[in-house]
């Protein structure tokens, strides 16, 4: 039987943070996600209105339910709010033997506080000495502890002071802490893993997005991640990338903190599989076309592809070698891969600025006859001249932006004459790579006929 991974929390209404987000982080991670219910809120992006805590019993119930049925290994806990929540949960935990992850909430990010009064002393006793890891921000660190949180010092201090609370490891998280006060660089996120035997900082770039459940989304990827055998030491710092991506693909719905998405980084390995599929066809495409090695220029033709919202050429895929003139044939060199032309990646992510529906091109060779075809299809067609180039600028990206705002929109066709050792070329531009291939073959057949 394989092994399914259980949290117990709270409900959020708003689908953000709580249950739910553990539920969509287990799936997205590839988990089977089993939920205990402990609380049920009525809460938006706006904050908390209301706190119905579920009777002990029940929550004992589904425990049950679950345990007499499943095989769980690891657990992870949230919103349990009452006192009698925590023991309880604590006891039935500490009974079963999995290891448990603790994400001690106490308040929503947009307000309200998840917490009954008086519940953090039991969530220090009891919850704290089952916890393998424990997850708080600086916030929760502080209330735990007592401690200031300001900087990397004060939080190993209270870090410290949760180890000898009991738990084994702590994860102090960064999303809160004001990196230009602690002496660190203003855009950094750091989350801090403190265990008996060693400290380790997780940095990264603070991602922009909203972030209503990434505390939750965080503590329940590190429990998914440490479920499929991770070491502690990987499952932070992947569970530190997933959260961002989540932050950084989160949705503008609600009108006020908008919710992480931890589908992200599915949605975008999806637009990945998709480029490449587009590439691969177009490059079938264009390695069957007979005519389409004359228009193949001395350097070699290459095409590529970035996915939606590309920001650098990793988010580019093309021919790692180039399409290459063999005779009368084309001949592709290498294989597609994200990252493998710069070239190409500066002209798509150029146009891009002007319209993100344009997500492919290609280069081929510049020939008079190439531009009358071009122009007689209905092709839009601008240039530039490596002349007015300024110094210091990459002729790519300066150039694709120049034939653009000469143009006023993105033509389908950019041209230059060359200059000094720089062959004259052509690129076509397109939605895709299909397309970018399909008006190449276009081309390629009407002067092939033309020249018969
Ligand atoms: C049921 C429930 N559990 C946890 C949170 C904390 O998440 P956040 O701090 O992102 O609001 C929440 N708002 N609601």
């Amino acid at each position: 039987m394989e092994r399914s991974v259980l949290t117990v929390g709270g409900s959020d209404s708003g689908g953000g943070a709580g249950i739910q987000a553990d539920l969509k982080t287990f799936a997205a991670l590839g988990v089977h996600g089993l939920s205990v219910i402990t609380a049920v809120t009525a809460q938006n992006t706006l904050g908390v209105r209301e706190v119905f805590p579920i009777p002990a019993e029940m929550i004992a119930s589904q425990l049950d339910a679950l345990v007499e049925d499943f095989d769980i290994s690891w657990a992870k806990t949230g919103m349990l709010f009452s006192p009698d929540a925590i023991s309880l949960v604590a006891e039935r935990l500490r009974e079963l033997r999995c290891s448990v992850v603790v994400d001690p909430v106490i308040a929503a990010e947009a307000g309200g506080s998840l917490i009954a009064e008086g519940a953090i002393l039991t969530l220090r006793d009891e919850l704290i000495p089952v916890a393998s890891v424990i997850t708080p921000n600086i916030f929760e660190a502080e209330a735990i502890t007592g401690v200031k949180v300001v900087d990397l010092e004060s939080a190993r201090e209270a870090a410290m002071r949760i180890l000898d609370m009991g738990a084994r490891a702590v994860v102090i998280t960064g999303g809160h802490l004001d990196c230009r006060a602690a002496g660190m660089p203003a855009d950094e996120c750091v989350d801090l893993l403190v265990t008996k035997d060693a400290v380790a900082c997780v940095s990264g770039k603070r991602r922009e997005g909203g972030n209503h459940g990434v505390g939750c989304t965080y503590s329940a990827a590190l429990t998914a991640l440490l479920s499929m055998g991770m070491s502690l030491d990987d499952a932070v710092r992947q569970a530190h990338n997933f959260a961002a991506r989540s932050i950084e693909g989160s949705r503008p719905v609600g009108h006020g903190a908008a919710p992480v998405d931890q589908t992200a980084s599915l949605r975008e390995d999806a637009e990945r599989f998709r480029v490449i599929s587009s590439l691969d066809h177009a490059v079938s495409m264009l390695r069957d076309e007979e005519t389409f090695a004359e228009l193949i220029p001395e350097v070699g033709s290459n095409i590529g592809m970035a996915i939606p919202g590309a920001r650098s050429r990793a988010d580019v895929a093309a021919v790692e070698g180039r399409i290459v003139r063999a005779g009368r044939r084309s001949h592709v060199s290498g294989c597609i891969r994200f990252g493998a032309s710069r070239h190409i990646a500066r002209i798509i992510l150029a146009a891009m600025r002007f319209d993100m529906g344009i997500r492919a091109a290609m280069n081929i060779r510049l020939d008079e006859n190439l531009l009358s075809e071009a122009s007689r299809m209905g092709l839009r067609i601008s240039s530039f001249d490596r002349e007015e180039e300024p110094p210091g600028e990459s002729t790519m990206s300066w150039g694709t932006a120049r034939a653009i705002e000469r143009l006023g929109a993105v033509p389908d066709i950019i041209w230059d004459g060359g200059g000094m050792g720089k062959e004259p070329m052509i690129r076509i531009l397109g939605r895709d790579a299909v397309s970018v291939a399909t008006v190449a073959i276009m081309l390629s057949r009407a002067v092939w006929k033309r020249c018969r």
